[in-house]
């Protein structure tokens, strides 16, 4: 149920969202959904910048940054409260479903998602893929605990909110917010698993920085090229899709495995622009000519692009294997054919 935040909250007042008017009818609506992660964390020092467990929940977190009042009137939502390794696609649809609704608000200007950071990438990138709404949708997150000396939370929250509440915000798709830097859900991706400057968008760049808490975009409004919109509202579950990881002397029997075990799709990280051993490419030949699954060549390289699929294989373009997997379980989902995949993914990239 949901949380209502407005400076009443901080006195722990609750009321139903439903009956809420805003406190300050000259500050944006921004409602904010908690999934957990690194920001919503405590150690047991102020020093502990690992090993801490997940536990605040979004009042905490908007207590802890009663500035926030300032900007907006905020409604929050718990969604989950867990690191993010375990999200997963019933929250992904779940919160989807619910930033749809909230935006089709005429009342709410723009929505925030906490969210750990280890997999921020790809609920941001799948709510590119599944919002409908020129609004803004920011996922924030931190890379220190709460708790922590110099946390990096309360910031980024503020950054975050400020940019969901800011008309400067809107036509520009799904956002990531950290570390005074804002990037586009499409290309944004973690690149440390420790440090704070972790985001960074890969050949795109960045769409723009915070001065002084004030969001500046390089650009004016655009949406990335490529970018493909599903409607999932009727969706309850998505297809599988597996990643299979390439490297010397790689497996060949993972991709029958994955198969076997329930894969609708395959993405392979391949090595460079998406190759794979000898072998390796035998075995995923063999299973798409036996079974027609798609197997999509991506690379494991942090950043680049695979321009070419092969006589069996479809190129992932810009997509990263986390986002070419997305892709892939949202068009498999809406029961989509080969060719349909092949261009959907085409649309991303110039051909050579
Ligand atoms: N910095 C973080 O948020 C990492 C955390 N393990 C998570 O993704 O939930």
């Amino acid at each position: 149920s949901p949380v209502n935040l407005t400076r009443a909250g901080l006195h722990k007042l609750f009321v139903r969202q439903d009956v809420q008017t805003a406190i300050n009818a000259s500050l944006p609506n921004v409602t904010i959904f908690a999934t957990g992660g690194t920001i919503a964390s405590q150690g047991t020092s102020n020093t502990q910048t690992t090993g801490y467990s997940v536990g605040l929940g979004v009042q905490q977190l908007v207590d802890a940054v009663p500035e926030l009042l300032n900007i907006s009137n905020i409604a929050g939502y718990q969604i989950s409260n867990v690191g993010s390794g375990s999200i997963n696609e019933t929250i992904s649809l779940k919160l989807a479903k619910m930033i749809n609704e909230e935006l089709a608000k005429d009342t709410v200007s723009g929505v925030v998602v906490t969210h750990g950071t280890d997999t921020l990438e790809e609920t941001a990138f799948f709510l590119e893929s599944t919002v409908n709404s020129t609004k803004p949708v920011i996922l924030v997150g931190a890379m220190r605990p709460a708790t922590a000396l110099s946390a990096d939370g309360p910031l980024n929250l503020y950054q975050a909110v400020t940019l969901a509440g800011s008309p400067a915000g809107r036509d520009r798709g799904t956002m990531i917010v950290l570390n005074d830097r804002i990037g586009s859900a499409f290309y944004t991706t973690k690149n440390n698993a420790n440090t704070l400057d972790t985001f960074f968008s890969t050949e795109a760049g960045q769409l723009g920085v915070f001065i002084n808490q004030v969001p500046f975009f390089f650009f004016a409004p655009s949406e990335p090229v490529g970018r493909v919109v599903f409607d999932v509202t009727n969706v309850t579950d998505l297809a599988q899709v597996d990643i299979v990881y390439s490297h010397q002397d790689m497996d060949p029997a993972l991709f029958n495995a994955s198969y076997s075990s329930g894969a609708k799709g395959i993405v392979f990280a391949g090595v460079g622009a998406g190759g794979m051993s000898d072998k390796a490419s035998l075995a995923a030949e063999e299973l798409y000519n036996a079974t027609g699954i798609p197997i999509v060549a991506s690379h494991r390289s942090t950043d680049g692009f695979v321009p070419d699929g092969g006589d069996f294989t479809i190129a992932s373009g810009f997509y990263n294997p986390q986002k070419a997997r997305i892709v892939l379980q949202l068009g498999l989902t809406a029961g989509w054919g080969e060719d349909k995949i092949k261009e959907a993914f085409a649309k991303s990239y110039p051909k050579p």
